[in-house]
């Protein structure tokens, strides 16, 4: 059976550059998760290319050199997929495509194609397609440039010309037609959400894989689908919870990730309402993660594109149980102690004092710390709900005496 898989899996090899504001290791950071995706894909990676170079080659990414050694490799190795770890422009597409004999992919591509993968429902699948539809318009254009110089004049209304106008068209239709889809999908979800009346509304957001799908499930006793690849969720997910007597609404929603295409932002708005409509948000982050505090800059980044910066938000930091500082020794005169040599207690006394004490740290895996977890989320959801309901505050009790 796992035999089979492995021969399932499609050859690819990655390419990424090495420049001023992206070293060696950053570099490799990046095609870790790259491959990462590719995985999620369903792909395999065989091998990674990377150069050195001032600023990515404008025509074809990489220099004319490396792209040789690529494609001797692609050739005597049968790989089916090359992955550029950025989004290649138009004409840098079309002039490695003349290059290489086989599929080329941009990172862009490369999550796009792995939510349409995943895309479940068809609100998900038509949000996805209209990502797709968004993406490749201007590339459309860019492939038939050339023609497009040569246009007015009687007589220079080449078959291309109509032909790029037809394509175009049919993409813009079909834009305005998945747009006309989601737009009545809203208006019920919003009818439901109306439904939900006044409840707090607390989310989880955060990176993806870094476990909000199984912390839902532990708090919410439900059964979301959570594994370990990325974008295992893509729509949202909302439970009703109740802490201490004490109801609210939880959210699960689709994990971000660093360079998250435009394309995809603006068509997920609607699902990222949930964390737009939000009371407080819940910051999962993947602490046993080498990048975490680059993820909590992503994730921070998206959520001031979708208006969601400033909202009440309480940092909690999972997978402990996986959490391994690098070890360092105090006998060592000669290295200062980095962040990487940091204990969880460290991370504590950094975060609490940063976030003015609104940092948990759990395991949802182990169920480590849930108590706290639950106390903390109480805490904050009850104060949110007595301002809301004034008249019914003695409902619930002081943190100290809920179960
Ligand atoms: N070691 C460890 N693994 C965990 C913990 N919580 C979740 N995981 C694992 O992390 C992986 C991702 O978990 P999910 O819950 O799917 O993560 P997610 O954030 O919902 O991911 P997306 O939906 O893809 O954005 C799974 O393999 C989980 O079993 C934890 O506390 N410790
Ligand atoms: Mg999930």
């Amino acid at each position: 059976m796992i035999e089979k898989k492995d021969i399932d899996l499609e050859k690819a090899v990655l390419i990424g550059v090495v420049t001023q504001n992206q070293d060696e290791e950053k570099s490799k950071e990046y095609l870790d998760e790259l491959e990462f995706l590719t995985f999620t894909a369903g792909g395999e990676v065989i091998k990674r290319f990377t150069q050195k170079m001032a600023i990515p080659n404008p025509k074809t990414f990489i220099g004319t050199g490396k792209m040789e050694d690529v494609r001797q490799f692609v050739e005597a190795n049968n790989v089916g997929t090359v992955i550029f770890d950025d989004e290649l422009s138009p004409a840098q597409e079309r002039n490695i495509s003349k290059i290489l004999n086989c599929k080329i992919l941009d990172r862009t591509n490369l999550i796009l194609d792995i939510f349409a993968q995943r895309a479940q429902t068809s609100y998900a699948r038509t949000q996805v397609e209209l990502a797709q539809c968004e993406y490749l318009l201007p590339r459309l254009k860019g492939m038939w440039t050339h023609l497009e110089r040569q246009k007015g004049g009687i007589g220079m209304r080449g078959p291309g010309e109509t032909e790029i106008e037809t394509d175009r068209r049919i993409v813009r239709d079909k834009i305005a037609l998945l747009k006309a889809k989601i737009k009545t999908i809203d208006k019920q979800q919003a009818v439901q959400r109306g439904n939900r009346g006044k409840m707090v509304r607390v989310a989880l957001v955060g990176y993806t894989n870094v476990g909000k799908s199984t912390l839902m499930n532990v708090i919410s006793k439900s059964e979301v689908f959570a594994e370990n690849k990325l974008f295992a969720t893509l729509d949202t997910t909302v439970r009703k919870v109740v802490i201490g007597n004490l109801p609210f609404l939880m959210s699960d929603t689709v994990g971000f990730i660093r360079k998250l295409p435009t394309q995809l932002v603006e068509s997920f708005k609607s699902t990222l309402d949930e964390v737009r409509e939000a009371d407080l948000l819940l910051h999962v982050v993947d602490i046993s993660h080498n990048n975490f505090e680059e993820h909590i800059d992503s994730v921070n980044q998206i959520l001031d594109e979708i208006d969601s910066k400033d909202k009440p938000t309480i940092m909690v930091f999972n997978k402990i149980d996986a959490y391994e500082a690098e070890p360092f020794d105090d006998d060592n005169l000669v290295d200062e102690r980095t962040k990487a040599n940091y204990t969880i207690e460290e991370w504590k006394k950094t975060w609490m004092s940063r976030m003015d004490g609104n940092a948990l740290f759990i395991s949802a895996l182990n169920k480590e710390n849930m108590d706290e977890f639950r106390k903390r989320v109480y805490q904050e959801v009850r104060e949110i709900h007595i301002t809301r309901f004034p008249y019914n505050h003695f409902l619930y009790p002081d943190v100290e005496d809920i179960e």
